[in-house]
């Protein structure tokens, strides 16, 4: 598995005490799956994704990325950890005003100290990722030349910069219409498939699920069957993750 989230609990301060929002999720996403997240506002699936892109501690449990165990590792490893191997995509496209498309992707090899002929390298990768995100003609524009679709292209694209093995996705059509929700989710479906990412996307965009491979619904901080099993996803794996006998309750960081 790429991703491996096993027994995870988080808690938030409530008061004088804290309340359990998180309490013994196990949820695996393997190579090249895209899983949604779905359900309603305040059931945890932001926590989730912050737990899984190594950006919130939890309080107790594992976590497991690309076959490494995350959990332990200090600071600086688990930053180390997620730059080589996370990509994470946001509501909002987050993109640099005053660059280019290109230079948004560019800017990933500097960050990481490229030079030289690593630096060549990874500037082929984004006229490639470019190119596979038809976003070529879009190269040399920047983002308030795009539109808000383009806009999310960029930022998944940028993603994928790293080679990442694990894709982590919040609510990517929230400012998109259904025409261009369902062309996003087609396109993370595709990308999942073709880089052998586990990708896991959240989203309320119930018209879209049965577009990924498979969906985990939660209520109230708890893993809960599809309504009526009717969300199906493409894959071959079961519908709904659903541990026995353990609720899953979820937190925000
Ligand atoms: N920093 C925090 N401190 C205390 N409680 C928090 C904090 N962040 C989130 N929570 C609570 O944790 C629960 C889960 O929040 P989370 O944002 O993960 O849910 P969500 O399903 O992603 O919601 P939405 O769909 O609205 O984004 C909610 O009850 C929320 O109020």
């Amino acid at each position: 598995m790429s991703l491996l989230l096993s027994d995870l609990t988080v808690t938030f301060p409530d008061g004088a005490e804290r309340r359990r929002v998180l309490d013994g999720l196990d949820l695996a996403v393997a190579p090249g799956e895209a899983v949604a997240l779905t359900g309603p506002s305040g059931s945890g699936k932001s926590t989730v994704l912050a737990v899984a892109g190594l950006l919130r501690r939890p309080d107790g449990g594992r976590v497991r990325i690309a076959g490494q165990e995350a959990t332990d590792l200090s600071d600086p490893a688990r930053d180390a950890l997620r730059a080589r191997s996370v990509g994470l995509v946001f509501q909002q496209a987050r993109l640099l005003a005053a660059l280019t498309t290109r230079e948004q992707l560019e800017l990933v090899a500097r960050l990481r100290g490229e030079r030289g002929s690593g630096l060549a390298r990874s500037r082929r990768r984004a006229d490639g990722l470019l190119a596979e995100l038809d976003l070529t003609a879009e190269a040399g524009k920047r983002p308030h030349q795009l539109s808000g679709g383009q806009q999310q292209r960029v930022a998944v694209a940028r993603a994928l910069m790293a080679d990442p093995q694990v894709l982590l996705v919040d609510e990517p059509t929230s400012a998109l219409d259904p025409a261009r929700a369902g062309a996003m989710f087609e396109l993370l479906v595709r990308v999942a498939h073709e880089h052998r990412m586990a990708t896991l996307v959240v989203t309320h965009d119930e018209r879209s699920l049965g577009l990924l491979d498979r969906v985990v619904s939660m209520c109230e901080g708890r893993l809960v069957p599809a309504s009526g099993a009717t969300v199906q996803g493409r894959g071959s794996a079961s519908a709904v993750e659903h541990p026995p006998g353990r609720p899953d309750v979820l937190g925000h960081q």
